[in-house]
């Protein structure tokens, strides 16, 4: 049973044959418009979801909690993304706003790792953001709330089918963004 299923999972398919370059001699110097070109890439490939990520935060314990969002906006405040002030998501975030998004588009062998500090958005802004749902009903919800993710911390990861991916990371420092190769072992 168990060597059928590694059988059948060595058997899938990986990365697709025709990949995007990343040449690491040629991005822009702010992460942020890389970001913006690989998501507005996704956008227009038809891709479905190309706006979930996965939001990484921290419970009591100090471990890591992964669940899956999506993005509403991109403003000078970060990445929005919303959800319950009282989902167990909320209550972490109130406790400590450090947290990671994680992007995989898988049509293009693209992740984006964006790691940072969440804080949450007015009760106008946030209740702009219920109203837009599908299944607003008119009736207003003020435990629903908007967060900006201000980031701190890109990685970006364009795949290559000879496994030779091509990882980018951006810090922030005080005078700017900072960007070099990571040079540790890629899968
Ligand atoms: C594609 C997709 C998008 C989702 N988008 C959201 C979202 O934007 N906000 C949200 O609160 N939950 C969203 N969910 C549900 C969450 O994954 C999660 O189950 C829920 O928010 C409860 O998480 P928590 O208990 O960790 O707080 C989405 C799920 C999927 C599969």
């Amino acid at each position: 049973m168990a060597d059928h299923l590694r059988e059948l999972l060595r058997a899938l398919p990986g990365f697709p044959p025709e990949l995007p370059v990343l040449d690491p001699t040629d991005v822009p110097d702010d992460p942020m418009a890389l970001f913006r070109e690989w998501l507005d890439a996704a956008i227009a490939s038809g891709a479905r979801q190309p706006h979930a990520f996965d939001l990484l935060t921290l419970n009591a314990e100090g471990a890591p909690v992964g669940r899956v969002l999506i993005i509403k906006a991109i403003d000078e405040r970060g990445i929005h993304f919303s959800t319950h002030a009282s989902s167990r998501k909320g209550g972490q975030l109130e406790d400590e706003n450090r947290a990671s998004m994680l992007f995989f588009w898988r049509e293009s062998g693209r992740t984006v790792r964006i790691s940072g500090f969440a804080t949450p958005l007015s009760d106008e802004e946030s209740q702009r953001d219920w109203e837009q749902r599908p299944t607003y009903d008119g009736a207003p919800n003020l435990d629903w709330r908007v967060y900006a993710l201000d980031p701190s911390e890109f990685e970006f990861m364009q795949a290559r089918e000879d496994r030779q991916h091509v990882r980018l990371e951006y810090q922030r420092e005080v005078d700017g963004w900072q960007h070099g190769l990571v040079a540790t072992p890629a899968g």
